[in-house]
C-alpha cells in the first residue's frame, strides 16, 4: 500500500519543469505565491455538499454516504428532493439504486450561505456549460476566502463563448485563490459501475498538492483509488477532450467499422490530445494517465458513455437534435467539440479528428465523407509533439496569479 510520504512530490506544476527545461517562459516564469488551502482535513464525520444531482453527482453522493460522512445532495428538480428523502431513490439518475440514509436531498434552490459555510466539502457535479450561473451565485456565500471549504470539480468539458476551463470559470466568478484551492477529479469512472463497488482508480489533482491529497483520502476506499497531481489544466484537457474523440469512435462503431479503425481512433485521439495538450501548456505525460489514455479507452470502447452514444447513433444516421432531444443526459463532448475547434485553429495544432467530428456536428458533414477525408490526408510522422511554449495555459496561471515576470 502507498504511504502518504510516497504519494507526496514537491509542489511543481509540468509547466514549470517544461517551461524551465526548454521554452520560450524558461527564463520569465518564477512562481512567487502562497498556495490556499481549505479548512482542516475532513474528518470521518465531514458533512459533504454536493450540487447536481445527475447520474455522477448521485453516484459520488452514495460513495460518501457509504461512511459516516453527512452527505447532502442538491437537486434543482423539486420532485427529485422530494422522492430521494422519501424513499433513498432518484427516479430520474441511476433508478435502480438504494441510496444510502446518510444522504439528505436539498433543493430546488441553491443553499444558502448559513448552509454553505457549515460545509467542510463542496463537489460540484453540474455539466461544465451551468457552472458559471451556479458559481456566481454561490460565491455569495463563500464569505470568508481563508476558510474555504473542500472544493472538488469533477465536470469535464470547455464552455462554449468563452472557450474557458473550468480553472478559469472559478477564478472569474470566484476569484483566483478559490480555483487555485479547488481540485480536480477525472478518470475512468462511469457513475452505475462505481455504485457497484466494481475496482476504479481516477487522477485527482489541484495546483495545491495538499487539498489533492485531501481529495483523495476523502474518496480512497477499498474499490477506489485516486492518484494525485499537480497539472490540474492537464487534467481538464484529458477529460474534455476524451469526450469529442469517444464521438468519434462512437461514430465509427455505428457505420459499421470494427475494431482496426476504433483502435486507430483512440490512439491517434491520444496523440492529437497529447499535442494540444502540450500547446496549451499542460504536461504530455499527464494524457498517459488515468485521466488521458484511461478514459479515452473507457469512452470509446463503450455503449455505457453518453458520448459514445451520440458518435454511435450519428453513424447510423440518426440527426444531432434528435440524439440530443432523446439521449437523457449530459454529453459533453458535443458542446466542448466547439471550443475545442477554436483552440486548435488558435494555437495551430494538427487535429484532424477532432476538426471533423466538429464538421459532423455543426457543419452537417456525412459521418462517412469525414471517413473519407481523414483515410485520404497525406502519410505523415508518427507524432512529433509541438514546441509552442503554453500560452493559454500561461495567460491562465497569469489570472490565477501563478506566474509573475
Ligand atoms: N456520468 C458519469 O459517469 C460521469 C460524469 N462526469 C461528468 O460529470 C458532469 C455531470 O454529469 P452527469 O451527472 O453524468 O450528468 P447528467 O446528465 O446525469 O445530470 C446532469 C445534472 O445537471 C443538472 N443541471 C441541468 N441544468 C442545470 C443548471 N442550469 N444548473 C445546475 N444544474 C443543472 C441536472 O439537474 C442534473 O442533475 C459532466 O461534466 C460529466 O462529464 C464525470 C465522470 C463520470
Ligand atoms: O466520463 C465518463 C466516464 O469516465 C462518462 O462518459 P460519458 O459522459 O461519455 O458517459
Amino acid at each position: 500500500m502507498l504511504t502518504r510520504a510516497c504519494r507526496l512530490s514537491p509542489c511543481s506544476h509540468p509547466l514549470r519543469r517544461n517551461l524551465t527545461n526548454a521554452s520560450l517562459f524558461s527564463q520569465q516564469l518564477n512562481f512567487r505565491f502562497t498556495m490556499p488551502t481549505s479548512k482542516p482535513q475532513p474528518d470521518a464525520h465531514s458533512k459533504v455538499l454536493i450540487l447536481g444531482a445527475g447520474n455522477f453527482g448521485s453516484c459520488l453522493a452514495e460513495h460518501l454516504g457509504d461512511s459516516e460522512h453527512r452527505v447532502f445532495l442538491w437537486a434543482r428538480e423539486a420532485d427529485l428532493v422530494k422522492h430521494f428523502n422519501l424513499h433513498h431513490k432518484n427516479l430520474k439518475y441511476l433508478p435502480e439504486h438504494n441510496f444510502s440514509k446518510n444522504i439528505t436531498a436539498v433543493g430546488p434552490d441553491l443553499p444558502d450561505g448559513d448552509f454553505i459555510n457549515e460545509m467542510d466539502v463542496l463537489l460540484f457535479a453540474i455539466p461544465t456549460q451551468f457552472l458559471r450561473a451556479n458559481l456566481t451565485i454561490l460565491n455569495r456565500s463563500l464569505k470568508d476566502k481563508t476558510k474555504l471549504p473542500l472544493l472538488i470539480f469533477v465536470n469535464k468539458g470547455i464552455e462554449i463563448g468563452t472557450d474557458a476551463l473550468t480553472l478559469e470559470i472559478i477564478a472569474d466568478t470566484c476569484g483566483a485563490g478559490v480555483a487555485k484551492a479547488a481540485t480536480f477529479i477525472s478518470g475512468p469512472s462511469f457513475a452505475k459501475e462505481i455504485v457497484r463497488r466494481r475496482p476504479t482508480s481516477v487522477s485527482v489533482a489541484s495546483f495545491t498538492e495538499g487539498e489533492a491529497v485531501k481529495t483523495s483520502d476523502l474518496f480512497h476506499q477499498p474499490h477506489f483509488r485516486c492518484y494525485t497531481g499537480t497539472d490540474p489544466i492537464g487534467i481538464e484537457l484529458s477529460g474534455a477532450l476524451k469526450n469529442v474523440y469517444a464521438i468519434a469512435a462512437g461514430m465509427s462503431d455505428g457505420l459499421g467499422y470494427e475494431n482496426n479503425t476504433r483502435a486507430m481512433i483512440i490512439t491517434r485521439g491520444l496523440a492529437e490530445m497529447t499535442c494540444i495538450g502540450t500547446a496549451y501548456g499542460a504536461s504530455p505525460l499527464t494524457f498517459l494517465g488515468l485521466a488521458g489514455v484511461g478514459d479515452l479507452f473507457l469512452t470509446c470502447s463503450s455503449s455505457s458513455s453518453r458520448n459514445y452514444t451520440v458518435g454511435y447513433r450519428l453513424g447510423q444516421g440518426e440527426s444531432l437534435q434528435t440524439i440530443i432531444s432523446t439521449l437523457g443526459s449530459v454529453a459533453e463532448g458535443v458542446s466542448t467539440a466547439k471550443g475545442v475547434k477554436r483552440i486548435i485553429d488558435k494555437l495551430g495544432v494538427h487535429a484532424p479528428i477532432a476538426a471533423e467530428v466538429y464538421e459532423v456536428l455543426y457543419n452537417d458533414k456525412e459521418t462517412k465523407r469525414a471517413v473519407r477525408d481523414l483515410m485520404d490526408l497525406p502519410a505523415s510522422r508518427e507524432l512529433d509533439l509541438p514546441p509552442t511554449a503554453g500560452e493559454p495555459a500561461r495567460q491562465l496561471m497569469e489570472k490565477l496569479g501563478l506566474s509573475s515576470g
